[in-house]
């Protein structure tokens, strides 16, 4: 007997197991590890993965596979047990953390659809509904009616079934070619025969006469200015013939070439870094590289020519990149060097496009991808590197089931394949430089900028004054005479505001007060409804005060403005600057981002407005300054890295302005200009912001001196939701050690999604082996209400969205 154990396409806690299946004889041979077959469960049939193929079973009543889904296996070996790990790891189900490894196309499609099985008479309608076939699709049963009674008869009576088959989403494009079919004797016949009438019919056939090769049918039919119809003739007279070829999709075809780059001789600080690397990478052995060069201080120079090594020792590399940051110019950079040697993977692109990315990876046919988050699970065999480019985004943080870090699955490869993995940053995360310190990680340090310009000058601008001053506008004096000053000189502008619409925290605009949590160190949040304050790690509150507790001013108030609010109002500021607003509005459609982005470059616009996703990787010559509008905004996000967040952001924007021959400047605007993160981003000082970030963390007990673990909890009833977090803290702190601090319930700062209201419990830990056990309890514990009831636990066991 041969057994496959597959994991089914369900993803629910009670089917969270491996199933037996027996491998009817014709498919012996079809059925590897690593495939996606067609088994049924229940009374259906859904999709599954083999993950590992036996000659016994201890389950009594197995049933056969009904089909394999693929002709070679989509996951390796070690792909399948990095999805167990990631699963166990997240605690999410097995077929989650497959699923989140393959491109979307390889996801199954069910369609429900009716099987008739009797030769009998069925009730008339019926029978008008299936019209003499035999399988009918439910949906279109559906849209024309069908009598549902009669429909339920006719299965009882055995007649008709209710099936479900499993489809691929995956499309392979095909494209028609045409080619020669004939001999020469044949085809010198034919032109005899065809006399001096069809001069086009006789140009085709001089044209593959000359060049005998196939080639696609729509050029044919342009070069030649002909018609399908003439080539149609030719094909029925037997001389040529069309096929279907594949091809990829080739999502960069329009772009201008990509010119060829070589290796760049490497200042002593890049090869001082690259020499460490490359040297790791002979010996074999992972391990990992944080690798803290300032902004423009060359970091993808060393990247380049660490995955260059590896290249040339026949291996293969990951690059990740956040989302935002893989912009067409980051892409150039890796094909000018390596060429068709590369993939992109990127959300950007259509599922078509993505899936044949992935394809050329699995095929062996490139040995180095480029891409964002999931390029992790990219099937390689033999990984010789992998880098994370701006290692601190919380981009890097899945935060949808399985709720992974790329920077923990990257390390478990690196293990797996024995190599080296380079985290880089201007800004590492207070977790990576506390390990580079402790030794855990090898530090390597790029202090300098390549360019002869020195960092941009940062110029903070008290917006407290301003209003003093009188001035009510969103601009401060500094920041509207630096543009009005560079619309003149014809020099470009990049404006950011933190992302728009959500804000939560009350301030004075008198004296840039926030109301804090005595507790946690965090901002409290507004709860319009009590008109009240509230901290939502540990639920203290207080009334919403009428006067600043600080300066007793009235002008204390909720914190906001939109992207297109600031458009408006730099068009009445500046009426002849050109502007460009990106945000999540003007770059919904594809391609928007870089249709914007290649416009400011070519100079169509003097300001680039925008959200996070203008502060990465932008490198345009002329922008000279850069503005930050709102840096509160970012500073009294309810989040313990709040402060940590607005350092790396000030850095990154501060680092997009006089990359090239011109000198920059920064405007950062703010109501608390003496804030320590905004003080030490003004003078790039990463390791003053370190040790005073650290100290903070330490005494408010948070990572990485501690472990959190965030549940929430979401219910259609704020009751409900807030009793289960009761119960889940109640049973937490009976099951965990004394150490473990539990918070909550409180509301989360988001207070519903989706007509779900929610609820939060925190667990901060130094040590907690039971963890995952007791937690595991405490879903077990609400499966059924979770199956019956719409309630929803998530936990998440690295939080980085803390909403
Ligand atoms: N060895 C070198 N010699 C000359 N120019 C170099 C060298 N290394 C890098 N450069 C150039 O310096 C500029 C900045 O380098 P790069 O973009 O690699 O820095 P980075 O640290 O990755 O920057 P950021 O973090 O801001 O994205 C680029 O234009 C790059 O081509
Ligand atoms: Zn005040
Ligand atoms: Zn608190």
């Amino acid at each position: 007997m041969k057994v496959a154990k597959v994991v089914v396409d369900v993803p629910a806690a009670q089917t969270n197991k491996i199933y037996d299946y027996t491998i009817p004889m014709h498919l012996h041979d079809a059925i590897e590890i690593g495939m996606r077959v067609i088994v049924p469960f229940g009374n259906r049939k859904i999709m599954g993965y083999v993950l590992e193929l036996t000659d016994t079973s201890a389950v009594e009543r197995i049933k056969d596979i009904d089909s394999a889904m693929d002709m070679t296996p989509i996951l390796t070996v070690e792909l399948l047990e990095l999805g167990k790990w990631l699963a166990e790891h997240t605690m999410s189900f097995y077929i989650s953390a497959f699923q989140a490894m393959l491109p979307q196309a390889l996801k199954a499609n069910y369609v429900k659809y009716l099987h008739r099985l009797s030769e009998d008479q069925l009730d008339e309608r019926l029978e008008a509904l299936f019209a003499g076939r035999d399988y009918l699709d439910y949906k279109e049963a559906v849209e024309r009616d069908v009598p549902l009674h009669r429909l339920k008869l006719a299965i009882q009576a055995g007649d008709v079934e209710i099936s479900y088959q499993v489809n691929s989403k995956e499309t392979i494009k095909k494209i028609a070619m045409i080619k020669l079919a004939a001999d020469e004797e044949v085809i010198d016949a034919y032109l005899v025969d065809l006399g001096k009438r069809a001069k086009k019919k006789r140009e085709i056939i001089n044209y593959f006469q000359a060049n005998n090769a196939p080639i696609p049918l729509k050029d044919l039919l342009n070069q030649l200015h002909t018609t399908r119809q003439t080539v149609k003739a030719l094909e029925n007279d037997g001389l040529l013939v069309t096929f279907k070829e594949e091809v990829y999709r080739n999502p960069y075809q329009h772009r201008k070439i990509i010119e060829a780059t070589a290796p760049l001789p490497l200042r002593p600080q890049q090869s001082e870094a690259l020499g460490a690397i490359v040297n790791q990478l002979h010996q074999k052995q992972a391990g990992v590289f944080l690798l803290h060069g300032v902004t423009g201080s060359g970091k993808t120079e060393v990247y380049l020519q660490a995955i260059g090594h590896a290249l040339e020792l026949n291996k293969e590399a990951i690059v990740l990149v956040p989302e935002i940051a893989l912009t067409p110019q980051m892409v150039e950079r890796f094909k000018g060097r390596f060429g068709s040697e590369v993939a992109v993977l990127h959300s950007a692109l259509s599922k078509g496009e993505r899936f044949d990315e992935w394809r050329k990876i699995q095929r062996k046919e490139v040995r180095v991808v480029v891409g964002a988050r999931s390029a992790i699970f990219a099937p390689f065999d033999n990984i010789g590197i992998i880098i994370i480019d701006e290692e601190h985004e919380s981009s890097y943080k899945q935060e949808d089931h399985p709720r992974y870090h790329v920077k923990d699955v990257a390390i478990k490869r690196a293990e797996n394949h024995q190599c080296p993995i380079i985290l880089g940053s201007a800004t590492p995360t207070m977790e990576s430089y506390a390990r580079a310190k402790k030794g855990l990680y090898h530090l390597l340090e790029m202090p300098d900028r390549m360019s002869k310009n020195a960092m941009p000058t940062v110029h903070l601008a008290d917006m407290r004054e301003e209003l003093h001053a009188g001035n009510r506008t969103m601009f401060s004096r500094q920041l509207q005479e630096a543009i009005s000053d560079r619309l003149e000189q014809n020099q470009q502008i990049v404006l950011f505001l933190n992302r728009r619409g959500y804000s939560t925290f009350v301030s004075c605009r008198d004296c840039g007060h926030v109301v804090q949590c005595p507790n946690c160190d965090i901002s409290l949040t507004y709860h319009r409804k009590h008109e009240t304050l509230k901290c939502h790690y540990c639920n203290y509150q207080e009334r919403m005060p009428q006067q600043c507790p600080k300066c007793t001013s009235d002008t204390i108030r909720y914190f906001g403005t939109g992207t297109q609010k600031v458009e408006e109002a730099l068009y009445q500021t500046f009426p002849e600057a050109r502007v460009i607003r990106m945000d999540v509005d003007t770059t919904r459609k594809k391609g928007a981002h870089e249709r914007l982005l290649a416009q400011f470059g070519n100079k169509q616009a003097d300001i680039l407005l925008g959200t996070q996703m203008i502060a990465k990787g932008l490198d345009f010559p002329d922008v000279t300054l850069v503005g930050v509008l709102a840096a509160d905004s970012l500073l009294n996000l309810p989040d313990f890295r709040a402060a940590e967040k607005t350092f790396q952001l000030l850095t990154q924007v501060s680092g997009r302005a006089g990359r090239h021959l011109l000198a920059g400047e920064v405007v950062v605007q703010t109501y608390t200009p003496d804030h320590y993160s905004i003080q030490y981003a003004a003078e790039y000082n990463y390791h003053g912001f370190f040790e005073q970030e650290m100290a903070l963390r330490r005494a408010f007990q948070y990572p990485p001196y501690f472990y959190m673990t965030l549940i929430t909890v979401l219910h259609p009833n704020p009751l409900k939701a807030e009793e289960v977090t009761r119960m889940i803290c109640k049973l937490l702190q009976k099951h965990l050690s004394q150490d473990a601090r539990i918070l909550g319930p409180s509301p989360s700062p988001i207070e519903r999604i989706k007509n779900r209201y929610r609820y939060q419990c925190i667990i901060k830990y130094k040590h907690e082996p039971k963890q995952h056990t007791v937690l595991t309890k405490v879903l077990n514990y609400y499966e059924d209400m979770m199956r019956k009831d719409d309630l929803l636990i998530q936990i998440d066991l690295q939080p980085y969205q803390l909403m």
